[in-house]
């Protein structure tokens, strides 16, 4: 353990590591200070991904999981592989909740509505799990299932729309039940930054049936003209011409995504409407609505982490982030702990409307920037927490040129933090959560297209040390998990008992 030092810890979101090449933006910025940085014998990789965080092998990393390692100090289970482990067993066809929801249903006549990101891209959802949930409702003979597809582009590649809601279709056809009632873009039906003029838009097709009125599911990817996160809330009418599938009084309402951060705002939206109307809602799995849904599966817990031992040591830490990333560097690296610390300061930039990010790279990063200075040179506080966005934030728009820049506007933040830190006698260390802009294109059946989701490569982790501080050199195989326990060894203190992670430096 080295001598006690005051630290920044800086998560670079969506900060991944690849060769250069066409598809890195990251390699193609001018990041001198990055480079730098990279360069010397204090930087390691740590995967950020699959089994060494707590995901099914060879998924992608995610913003969730990766603060809540990066404060737990040990993987912890995500809700995508407790989901996956509910199903594959078989468990969930008898789970209880289910069961009652589901004969309550085929008692009454009503209909099981499913709503969810219809992708595979294992960060909020797994389209495949629609495979069992329409089996169960057949199993319980359920008098019909009205579908209500939320398409992607963000997770997976664009263009891909079509193919998902043809295996949705597959499977309806192959358990002999279920239609799909509406499609709607995630942009509008898996909102959180509290814009409910879109969370509306989605409420509206799906609760109603009000919305662009469409023929064929498919119909509904012509009406985007900025990739399927906009598809608009299309409503699927049948041969009069009517919707197919509103919600009605004593429907079942089942929300399908793992992750709760995008989903539960609509759903939010909709309990309040509808559960008044005998409306029963339930979600795969916990979610953070302000409503009480009963969860089929639920979380692991993710406490006694980093947040737990400052609290336990008196170390008072302030949390910065713009307001995309602000659950991050709080509630999630926090363990899911929504209580506040008296030891901790929370610090939310927000951004009033949230522009189109390809025209703004560099989002309020600048206020960021200031508000971890103005942190750093106060001397009750050991530890400043901060995440710079841009990163993942403009890497999930898929413009190559616009995260070249965000990764520039990255550069310098560090850059001015780095000397911040050297003023005031701080160790400085930087950590991605997750990869997103070193890989910006992907290529399937020889076409090339844009990509803006995340990937399974390791992130970099470095430390620059303090005026002075001896540490040594990172020794072998590196995770996320690591990070806490180094946190606390750089702040003079033992890693807590539940972690697995060990300090690097
Ligand atoms: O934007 C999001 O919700 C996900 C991608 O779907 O990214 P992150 O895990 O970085 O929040
Ligand atoms: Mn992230
Ligand atoms: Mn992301």
């Amino acid at each position: 353990m080295s001598a006690a030092r005051p630290g920044i810890l800086l998560v670079l979101d969506g900060w991944g590591h690849a060769e250069p090449g066409e598809a890195n933006a990251l390699t193609a910025a001018d990041t001198p200070c990055l480079d730098r940085l990279l360069g010397t014998p204090l930087a390691v990789l740590a995967e950020a991904s699959g089994t060494a965080v707590g995901l099914l092998p060879g998924t992608v990393g995610n913003s969730e999981i990766g603060h809540i390692v990066i404060g737990a100090g040990r993987p912890v289970p995500y809700d995508s592989v407790l989901v996956e482990e509910r199903i594959s067993s078989g468990a969930l066809r008898s789970d209880e909740t289910l069961s009652a929801a589901l004969t309550g249903a085929a008692r009454t006549g009503g209909s099981l509505h499913l709503i969810g990101l219809s992708s595979d891209g294992m960060i909020h959802a797994n389209v495949h799990h629609l495979r069992e949930l329409l089996h169960i409702a057949a199993l319980f003979a359920v008098p019909e299932v009205r579908i209500h597809a939320i398409t992607d582009g963000r997770d997976v590649a664009d263009g891909t729309a079509a193919t998902y809601l043809e295996t949705v279709e597959g499977y309806a056809a192959e358990a002999g039940i279920g239609t799909i009632a509406t499609v709607t873009g995630r942009g509008y039906a898996l909102d959180k930054s509290g814009d409910l003029s879109l969370t509306e838009r989605a409420a509206r097709a799906i609760a109603d049936g009000a919305g662009h009125l469409i023929g064929e599911p498919k119909d509904a990817l012509a009406t985007t003209g900025r990739g399927e996160e906009w598809v608009e809330p299309s409503v699927v009418t049948g041969g009069d011409g009517a919707p197919v599938g509103p919600v009605r009084d004593g429907d079942v309402v089942l929300f399908t995504n793992f992750r709760s951060d995008r989903i539960q705002q609509l759903a939010d939206h909709l309990h309040r409407e509808l559960a008044a109307r005998g409306v029963t809602f339930l979600s795969l799995a916990q979610y953070d609505t302000a409503a009480a849904i009963p969860a089929l599966v639920h979380r692991a817990d993710a406490g006694g982490g980093l947040a737990a031992r400052l609290a336990e040591m008196g170390l008072r830490s302030v949390r910065i982030a713009e307001a995309e990333k602000f659950e991050h560097v709080t509630y999630y690296l926090n363990g899911r702990e929504a209580a506040v610390a008296p030891v901790e300061e929370h610090i939310r930039i927000s951004d009033a409307t949230p522009p189109d990010y390809r025209a703004r790279p560099e989002m309020s990063i600048g206020q960021v920037t200031e508000a971890v200075t103005s942190a750093a040179r106060r001397d009750d506080v050991p530890l400043v927490v901060a995440n710079l966005a841009n990163i993942d934030v403009v890497g999930h728009t898929g413009d190559h040129a616009a995260t070249v820049r965000a990764a520039e506007h990255t550069d310098r933040a560090v850059e001015a933090l780095c000397r911040v830190a050297s003023e005031t006698g701080r160790w400085v260390l930087l950590v991605g959560d997750h990869g997103n802009a070193e890989k910006m294109l992907t290529e399937s059946g020889g076409v090339r297209r844009p990509y803006g989701g995340h990937t399974t490569n390791p992130v970099p982790a470095v430390l620059v040390p303090a005026e002075g501080q001896r540490v040594g050199r990172p020794q072998g195989a590196a995770t996320l998990a690591d990070i806490a326990p180094s946190v606390l060894s750089l702040l003079g203190v033992g890693p807590a008992p539940a972690m697995t992670g060990r300090a690097l430096w």
